[in-house]
């Protein structure tokens, strides 16, 4: 049975070359860079090509600050909390502005810090899934207003938000901007010091890099405190022993993810599109948001009639990985929560199902996707309780 991996929005491989790159920091150059012998020393030449790469990469200036955590949920946590302490707990400014779609690892961290005072206020989402700037001027009182907290694209759904706008306005009214990257770095171009953001998560699974490192981006002046304390690494901005190898990886990765940018906007998207040509030829299907409004890679698609689950796990069955928009919840599936947000019906919203590709994804493996695709649609909605055909 063939094998084609499309959930690539989840993780996606490690490319060969970082692997390579990598394998010296294991059992050649092993110290612990902040030892002042030779198998320490031996081994900053490498970061500092590494944080090179990743100044580079993001379109960071020198002056500003690029940490390495240990993932973006880290990089998001460190941001808000550190606005927290900073900004919320000291002066009148209790309010940290986002969306109803962001990734766990800033909703849930605003709902923690709602319980310790913050004020949490969910932009809403326009028909096409975003914030427009209209909505961002209606609700950003500069007086009250902390941060704002706004992923540049959404992990479900590939939707790029319109970052370059919204930060500027909230930099012309003194207010701080994060934005979580995670999914935009590596699909499409990000510059923090040209779209002006304060602050940016991205993280080294997410461009064919080694899981469990991620970054965080600190412009130059902008208020922060370390989450983790404990030592003077990363200048004191991020306590703990550095991960040698994963830093090496994802400065390389963000290097050649870079570098592959124009194959991800034409190749990689012919492929996406082919897929989703394939999909809206399916009776009763609908794919969310516009595609020339979203990341490349991503098709988060509905199936009327057929459970996000039972279609994943059928694919799955034939080699097949994708996975469900929706969140599910102990046996009663929730809806898939973007899909609520921009306001598609609920019987909908139950029948998500993301694909997401790669510039590792092949012709070959699209093609079989489709023909599998169709006939597990077929098959379920013969067997569904639910669909009738309109
Ligand atoms: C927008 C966004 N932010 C943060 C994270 C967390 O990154 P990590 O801590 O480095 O893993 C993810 C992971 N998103 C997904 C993980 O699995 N399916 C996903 O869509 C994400 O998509």
């Amino acid at each position: 049975m063939q094998r084609v991996y499309l959930d690539n929005n989840a993780t996606t491989i490690v490319d060969p070359r970082v692997k390579e790159a990598m394998e010296i920091y294991f059992c050649q150059q092993y110290g612990n860079p902040n030892s002042l012998h030779q198998f320490g020393t031996e081994v900053h030449p490498a970061m500092r090509v590494a944080l090179d790469r990743l100044y580079a990469g993001i379109g960071a200036a020198d002056e500003d600050d690029v940490i390495v955590t240990s993932c973006a949920t880290e990089s998001n946590n460190t941001v808000l909390k550190a606005v927290y302490w900073e900004v919320i707990s000291k002066t009148n400014k209790k309010r940290i502005l986002t969306t109803p779609v962001e990734h766990p690892s800033v909703s849930h961290v605003c709902e923690f810090l709602a319980e310790n005072g913050a004020e949490i206020i969910e932009l809403p989402l326009n028909k096409y899934g975003i914030v427009d700037l209209s909505t961002l001027k209606e609700y950003l009182d500069p007086e009250k207003t902390a941060l704002v907290s706004i992923m540049w694209a959404n992990n479900e759904t590939g939707i790029i938000f319109p970052i370059k706008e919204l930060a500027a306005y909230a930099r012309s009214q003194g207010v701080l901007f994060h934005t979580d990257a995670v999914q935009a770095i590596g699909k499409i171009p990000v510059n923090a010091r040209e779209v002006g953001v304060d602050y940016l998560s991205f993280s080294a699974h997410k461009f064919h890099g080694p899981k469990g490192v991620g970054g965080l981006y600190i412009r130059q002046g902008a208020p922060f405190v370390p989450l983790l304390h404990g030592g003077e690494h990363m200048g004191g901005k991020r306590s703990g022993t550095i991960n040698v190898a994963g830093m090496v990886g994802m400065g390389l990765a963000l290097e050649l993810a870079n570098y592959a940018l124009e194959y991800e906007a034409t190749e990689v998207r012919r492929l996406r599109d082919k897929l989703e040509d394939a999909i809206l030829a399916i009776p009763d299907t609908l794919v969310i948001g516009k595609r020339e409004l979203r990341v490349p890679n991503t098709i988060l698609a509905s199936f009327r009639g057929v459970e996000g689950e039972a279609l994943i796990w059928d694919l799955n069955k034939q080699g097949i990985a994708a996975s469900t928009g929706s969140a599910c919840a102990s046996e009663s599936l929730e809806p898939n929560p973007v899909m609520v947000a921009i306001g598609v019906d609920r019987e909908l919203a139950h029948t998500a199902v993301r694909f997401s590709l790669s510039r590792f994804t092949t012709e070959e493996e699209i093609d079989y996707t489709i023909e599998v695709l169709r006939a597990s649609v077929k098959r379920l909605r013969e067997i569904s309780s639910t669909y009738k055909k309109c």
